[in-house]
């Protein structure tokens, strides 16, 4: 026998929330989702009136369905937010440039506007060319490191106030479960903030940190959204794989398992005498780092110079055996960072707009170039945007 929706209790029930087990129409399923990513916007109080947004729009299910909801609450609750679509594209051929279509259809179709920035012109490496080099294995080190770094490097280029990601409640809690095997007490600290980055970079948020991986896949199915669905063609990180196999199990089980790990995350509190790593920047390319030079520098360095597992592991170690000093200049193209779909040099745009504190003497107009040498490869960090 059909039953009604548990909300407005007219209309026919057709999906049964994967969060809570409700019964519900279709309409009641749009609200009650789209008004809970509302009310972890406003309980967090992530954005303020007249903040410039740049959301990850990598083309896949949760970016796009953030995009679309974003939209939606920004123009019902009168967020105030200038949204901008920021994608990277790494250069994998057969996955990134066709999801790049789904990104672009839905710029026109949301009316947003959208900057790509390229592993290729950031880094003079696409990860098809980095994967012939290290092979399979360790490809998502590169790959993902970039892209933090590449999502930071646009959001600057563009001014925004703040970057939002599709990470998800599921993906949330296989962090914590991987940083508790791990036992990464940093990290775990970190991982359930939902604004992160405060220390240095632009903030990150996750607006989608209590919302299920399912109920969006059943929103943007419903809603008939435009994303791209394929897994990447390199080898996906494993470890990650089975932490989310076991939470899946455990949520087959019981739906509140999601939630209850991340309430545990938050929850864990480190020690006062812990010691954590320390963030101060990287002294090559500026960007956060806890070490001397930044993972992605040394990632990169390893790649020029034909030793690709110079940043993979234990960095430190390997430098030492290869007797390379953090100071070695990088003859590469992350000393002339420069993006050439939007004729704006990061060179000018860093040590000119921003005003870090330790460059704040490199000059002061912002519209002059600034000829330092010495900073001409430095990503700005932004302390107190
Ligand atoms: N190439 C990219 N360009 C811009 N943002 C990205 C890109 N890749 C990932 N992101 C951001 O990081 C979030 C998490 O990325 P992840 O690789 O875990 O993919 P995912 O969980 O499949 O998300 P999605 O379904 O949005 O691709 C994405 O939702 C998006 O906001």
């Amino acid at each position: 026998m059909p039953i009604n929706c548990i909300r407005c209790e007219k209309n026919k029930a057709i999906l049964k929330r994967p969060k809570t087990g409700d019964a519900m129409c279709k309409e009641c399923f749009f609200f009650v989702f789209e008004e809970e990513i509302h009310k972890t916007i406003t309980d967090s109080s992530i954005f303020k009136s007249g903040e410039k947004i740049g959301i990850g729009a990598s083309g896949g299910k949760d970016s796009t369905v953030l995009a679309y909801v974003l939209k939606t609450l920004n123009e019902r609750h009168n967020y105030g937010l200038e949204l901008i679509l920021i994608s990277v594209d790494e250069g994998i051929t057969g996955y990134r440039d066709d999801s790049l279509e789904s990104v672009k259809r839905n710029q026109v179709e949301y009316n947003l506007p959208l900057k790509v920035v390229t592993y290729d012109e950031l880094y003079g490496w696409t990860m098809d060319e980095i994967v012939k080099k290290v092979g399979r294995k360790n490809n998502c080190t590169f790959c993902g490191v970039f892209r933090r770094q590449a999502l930071d490097r646009g959001g600057l280029l563009l001014g925004v106030n703040k970057i939002v990601t599709g990470h998800n409640a599921d993906d949330l809690a296989e962090t914590v479960l991987m940083n508790i095997l791990r036992g990464d007490i940093g990290r775990l600290q970190r991982c359930t903030s939902i604004t992160t980055g405060n220390e240095g970079a632009i903030p990150r948020c996750k607006p989608f940190k209590y919302t299920y991986e399912k109920e969006i896949v059943m929103y943007a199915y419903f809603k008939k959204l435009d994303y791209f669905s394929t897994e990447c063609v390199y080898s996906p990180n494993a470890y990650r794989g089975y932490a989310r196999a076991f939470i899946k199990d455990l949520e087959a089980i019981r739906p509140r398992s999601i939630i209850d790990i991340i309430h545990s995350g938050e929850k864990l509190a480190v020690k006062k005498d812990a010691k954590l790593p320390v963030q101060g920047i990287c002294e090559r390319c500026g960007y956060i780092s806890s070490m001397n030079l930044c993972k992605a520098c040394n990632l990169l360095e390893g790649l020029n110079r034909g030793l690709p597992k110079l940043g993979i592991g234990k960095t430190q170690r390997l430098r030492k055996i290869y007797n390379l000093s953090p100071s070695y200049s990088l003859n590469s193209s992350m000393n002339n960072l420069s993006l050439t779909s939007s004729q704006m040099s990061l060179n000018e745009e860093s040590c000119c707009d921003r005003g870090q504190n330790n460059n704040q003497s490199c000059c002061s107009d912002k519209n002059v170039s600034c000829q330092s040498k010495q900073t001409s490869n430095r990503l700005e960090v932004i302390p107190d945007f």
